[in-house]
C-alpha cells in the first residue's frame, strides 16, 4: 500500500450518488486494479469546526473497524480542494431503494436475515466500544451478494463513558434519552434495532409525525406511543417490544438479541 494516496493513484469511474457531504464516485486504484467507492468533500463545503470534527473521528473510528456488515474505509488523503475518503464499493448500492423497491417492507425471514447482519455489526462495535447512534435504511448498503454493510459513520463516537451530546441521529429515530437531552451510552443503538426492525417490517417508523413536527415525534417517542400491526408475527413483535423500551438498562441486550425466536427461528 502507497504511503499516501493521491488523487492520481486514482481512475474515477461514474457518480454513485452524493451525501450529506460531498459526492460519492466508484474509483479503480491504478496499479492493483482494485475497484472502491471515493468519497469526495470538498473543504468549502466544510462550513463548522463541528464538521471537521465529525469527519475526523468518522476517519478516525471507522477506519480501524474490520467487519462484512460495515463498508471498509481503506484510507483517505486529502488536497488542497478536498478530503477524500477511500471506502469498500457496496455491489448493489443503497439499502433503502431496493427495501422501497421491495415495496417498502420485508417479509420475515428477509427482515430477520438482515436484521441478524446488523446484530452482528452491532456486537463488533460493541467490542470496540463504538456507538453508531445513526443507525437507519439512509445509513446502511448493499453488497453484491446482499450482504448488509453499515456505512456512514459520522455520528459514532467512542463508547467511552456516558455521554451528552447535542440533537444528532434522525427524528424518527430519536431514543427517548436523546430526546430528553439526557446521558446516552452503547443502547441507544439498541433503541435504533427496534425502531429498524419495525420498519423492516411494516415499511414505516413507529414514531411517524405528520409534516416532520418534532415536538409531536418527542411526544410519541417519549409516552413510547406506538402500535404493532396484528399482522406482525408474535414473535417479530415480541422482539420490537423488547428493544422499544424508555429505559436504556431495561432494552434486550445483543447477545439476547441474537438468541431471540424472531433471529434464530425466523418466520
Ligand atoms: C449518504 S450516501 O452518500 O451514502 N448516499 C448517497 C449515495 C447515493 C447513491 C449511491 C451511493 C453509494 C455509495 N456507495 C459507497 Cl460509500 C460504496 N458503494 C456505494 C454505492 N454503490 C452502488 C452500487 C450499485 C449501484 N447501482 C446498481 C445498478 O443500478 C443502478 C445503481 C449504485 C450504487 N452507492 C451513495
Amino acid at each position: 500500500m502507497a504511503e499516501y494516496w493521491t488523487l492520481d493513484d486514482f481512475e474515477i469511474g461514474r457518480l454513485l450518488g452524493r451525501g450529506k457531504f460531498g459526492q460519492v464516485w466508484l474509483a479503480r486504484e491504478r496499479k492493483s486494479g482494485f475497484v472502491v467507492a471515493l468519497k469526495i468533500i470538498p473543504i468549502k463545503e466544510i462550513q463548522s469546526a463541528e464538521t471537521v470534527r465529525q469527519i475526523r473521528r468518522e476517519i478516525e473510528i471507522h477506519s480501524n473497524l474490520k467487519h462484512d456488515n460495515i463498508l471498509r474505509m481503506y484510507g483517505h488523503f486529502y488536497d488542497r480542494d478536498s478530503i477524500y475518503l477511500i471506502l469498500e464499493y457496496a455491489g448493489k448500492g443503497e439499502f433503502f431503494r431496493f427495501l422501497s423497491e421491495k415495496g417498502g417492507r420485508f417479509s420475515e425471514e428477509e427482515a430477520a436475515a438482515y436484521i441478524r447482519q446488523v446484530i452482528s455489526a452491532l456486537v463488533y462495535m460493541r467490542e470496540h466500544s463504538v456507538i453508531h447512534r445513526d443507525i437507519k435504511p439512509e445509513n446502511l448498503l448493499l453488497g453484491c451478494d446482499d450482504q448488509l454493510k453499515i456505512a456512514d459513520f459520522g455520528w459514532a463516537v467512542h463508547n467511552a463513558d456516558k455521554r451528552r451530546m447535542t440533537f444528532c441521529g434522525t427524528m424518527e429515530y430519536l431514543a427517548p434519552e436523546m430526546v430528553n437531552n439526557e446521558m446516552h451510552n452503547g443502547s441507544i443503538d439498541l433503541w435504533c434495532l427496534g425502531i429498524l426492525t419495525y420498519e423492516f417490517l411494516i415499511g414505516k417508523t413507529p414514531f411517524e409525525s405528520k409534516n416532520r413536527n418534532m415536538r409531536e415525534a418527542y411526544k410519541k417517542i417519549s409516552s413510547l406511543k406506538y402500535s404493532i400491526p396484528e399482522t406482525v408475527g408474535s414473535n417479530a413483535s415480541d422482539f420490537i417490544s423488547r428493544l422499544l423500551v424508555l429505559n436504556p438498562g431495561d432494552r434486550m441486550d445483543l447477545g439476547d438479541a441474537l438468541r431471540h425466536p424472531f433471529i434464530s427461528r425466523p418466520g
